[in-house]
């Protein structure tokens, strides 16, 4: 998964026929993501990916969405381009749901991030940062600290099944959380907050592109280096590993470099990102029925990361060197 709604050929043929892109050569979903469906659309003037956009997707965000992905192409970022029908548009509607056609990107993920893989990151997320800087569209991150409390009370009662301290954990650490995020003053912009291993792509050690810009918002940009740290620098024992952070942060670093108060807050926002996801995969795991044909991801695996922070005295707990 994830392919949540078919689409049969005569409702994809009807939709093509809008566009200048030719005739399908082929057309299959794709089984990665758990969010929207996803397909490769072969056609004779070129290859792309039909998203159809799912629950977790807001419609009135999509212009947000596909206006930055050709905001950060125009600065210079390699990222899927949405591909404007004839008439111009480029959001459309398909089987029932919003739908768009973006570039095809060439690349492929890393399982295991290496250090020099977590470097590049490092580069590629700065730039990205700087990239967005003058997108005039706004859009707040639902997901952050005003979000987690309601989700936390969607789990409470029932994260038992998952792990019995669960529920304490959670309470304890919105606890800390919410006065710590409250007092942060940290330079803001355009966040991917996503961009977990499988969202970046490399042809060799190369980045050759970043894709999934579908939770982008307005937040510290410091937020979204820590959800990189949290989702690229721990290996499978959910051991943080020092070197792979020390060359995502230097990497950043030479980029756009970090404030003073940037890197003071990074163990608070690590806690923040891990709770964020912890959380969402929590919500996800105790709302998807039995047999869903949808990969469940952990949660358990962020409350490990969140302990490891909650141990972090300052940010050479994460490999950074002055
Ligand atoms: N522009 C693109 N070029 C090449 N491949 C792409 C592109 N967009 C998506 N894909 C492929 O589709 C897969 C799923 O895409 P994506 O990560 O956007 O889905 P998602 O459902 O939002 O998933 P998640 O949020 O779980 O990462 C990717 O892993 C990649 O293989
Ligand atoms: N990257 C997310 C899933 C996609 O939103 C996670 O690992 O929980």
């Amino acid at each position: 998964m994830a392919v949540y709604t078919e689409v049969p050929y005569d409702e994809l043929a009807a939709f093509l026929r809008a566009y200048d892109i030719g005739d399908v050569v082929s057309f299959k979903g794709i089984a990665e993501g758990v969010e929207n469906s996803n397909y490769l659309l072969d056609a004779t003037r070129g290859r792309f990916i039909l998203t159809l956009y799912e629950k977790r997707v807001n419609r009135d965000d999509l212009p947000f969405f596909l206006g930055l992905l050709e905001h950060l192409s125009a600065n210079g970022l390699t990222c899927p381009q949405p591909v404007a029908a004839r008439d111009g548009l480029a959001l459309r509607e398909l089987c029932g749901r919003p739908a768009a056609l973006v570039t095809f990107l060439e690349g492929v993920s890393v399982r295991r991030p290496t250090a020099r893989h977590c470097a590049a990151l490092g580069t590629a997320l700065a730039r990205l940062h700087e990239a967005g800087r003058g997108f005039p569209l706004k859009r707040p991150n639902a997901l952050s600290v005003e979000g987690w409390r309601p989700m936390a009370e969607a789990a409470r009662g029932r994260s038992q099944a998952v792990a019995p301290e669960l529920d304490a954990a959670i309470a304890a650490e919105l606890d800390f959380l919410e006065p710590a995020f409250a007092a942060l003053d940290l330079p803001q912009g355009v966040i991917h907050a996503d961009l977990f291993p499988n969202n970046v792509f490399f042809l060799g050690d190369e980045l050759s592109g970043l894709i999934d810009f579908y939770f982008a918002c307005d937040d510290a940009f410091a937020y979204d280096v820590a959800i990189c740290l949290n989702a690229w620098c721990f290996e499978a024992d959910q051991s943080f590993n020092v070197t792979k952070g020390q060359a995502l942060l230097s990497a950043y670093h030479a980029a756009r470099p970090f404030l003073p108060q940037e890197i003071a807050a990074l163990p608070t926002l690590a806690r923040g990102a891990a709770i964020r996801f912890l959380l969402t995969r929590l919500v996800d795991w105790l709302d998807t029925p039995p047999g869903a044909l949808v990969k469940k991801l952990d949660p358990l695996e962020y409350l490990k990361k969140l302990r490891f922070h909650q141990s972090a005295a300052d940010a050479s707990a994460f490999g950074w060197r002055p």
